[in-house]
């Protein structure tokens, strides 16, 4: 088995999956990712960008291929040793906001840190301080549902970031959000993110989404393919695109 190289914080190697119902996920998909690197995970829907966060952060195991974390097989690692690496290591933001209903905000915010084995009083204040960067601050003694979708997502985020992960898997972080909120966050999220030293995954189907990271990947049906913008030829024909397996 051979190692993947060192400055890589995440390596992925011909990863294969197929999910229960037959249906094909990922085709062969290898890639690496740096050390403080926001990757974007582009392409359109269903071309396999949610299972490759999946695999890549070990919710699922590909039936073949490798994942490596820090040079650490995830690949070969059992149900728990995955769910302890997620919980210590990894965060993770949904399309959709999840937050537990039954917690106020700033709960909902604290609790990963809880789970790590943080004091209550510190998590408070930690949770207190990203609901702020966030702009959510003056939520945190409200319950979930009373807030706005946008505001539920923000929570969300503060929670993913509170903990500061290592990596954070973002899967279509703003797709609930208004445009002019969309901007916003994404700032705020790729922002912390790079202050704060935290790998980001991040899938999206939005080019301007995309425009924030470092550099990104496209994927289409379950395969890495290059995309190749072509010069104009004639002003009637315009700019052309063309996606090439590689
Ligand atoms: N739980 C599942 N069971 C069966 N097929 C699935 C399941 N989840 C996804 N798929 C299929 O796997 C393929 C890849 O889906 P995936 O959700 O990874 O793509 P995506 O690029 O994230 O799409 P989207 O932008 O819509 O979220 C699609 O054909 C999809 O229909």
């Amino acid at each position: 088995m051979e190692a993947p190289p060192d400055n890589d914080v995440l390596w992925a190697r011909s990863l294969h999956f197929t999910h229960d119902d037959g249906s094909p996920g990922l085709g062969g998909v290898s890639l690496g990712v740096r050390e403080g690197e926001i990757l974007a995970v582009g392409g359109p829907r269903g071309s396999g960008k949610t299972t490759l966060l999946r695999c890549l952060s070990g919710q699922v195991r590909a039936q073949r291929g490798e994942v490596w974390f820090n040079s650490v097989p995830v690949h070969t690692m059992g149900p728990m040793a995955r769910e302890r690496l997620r919980r210590d290591r990894f965060g993770w933001i949904d399309p959709a906001p999840v937050l537990v209903p039954e917690l106020t905000v700033w709960e909902n915010t604290a609790l990963p840190l809880m789970l790590r084995g943080v004091s209550r009083r510190r998590a408070k204040a930690a949770a207190h301080e990203w609901l702020d960067r966030l702009d959510v601050g003056d939520r945190a003694r409200r319950r979930p549902h009373e807030l706005h979708q946008a505001e539920r997502q923000r929570v969300s985020l503060a929670r993913a970031l509170a903990p500061g992960p290592t990596v954070l898997f973002a899967d279509e972080p703003t797709a609930p959000l208004h445009r002019a909120d969309r901007a916003h966050v994404l700032r705020t999220l790729t922002t912390a993110a790079r202050s704060h030293g935290i790998t980001v995954v991040l899938a999206t189907h939005d080019a301007d989404t995309a425009a924030l990271a470092d550099r990104t990947v496209s994927l289409l049906d379950g395969r890495r393919v290059t995309t190749v913008h072509l010069p104009p030829v004639a002003e009637t024909e315009g700019r052309a695109a063309c996606s090439l397996s590689v």
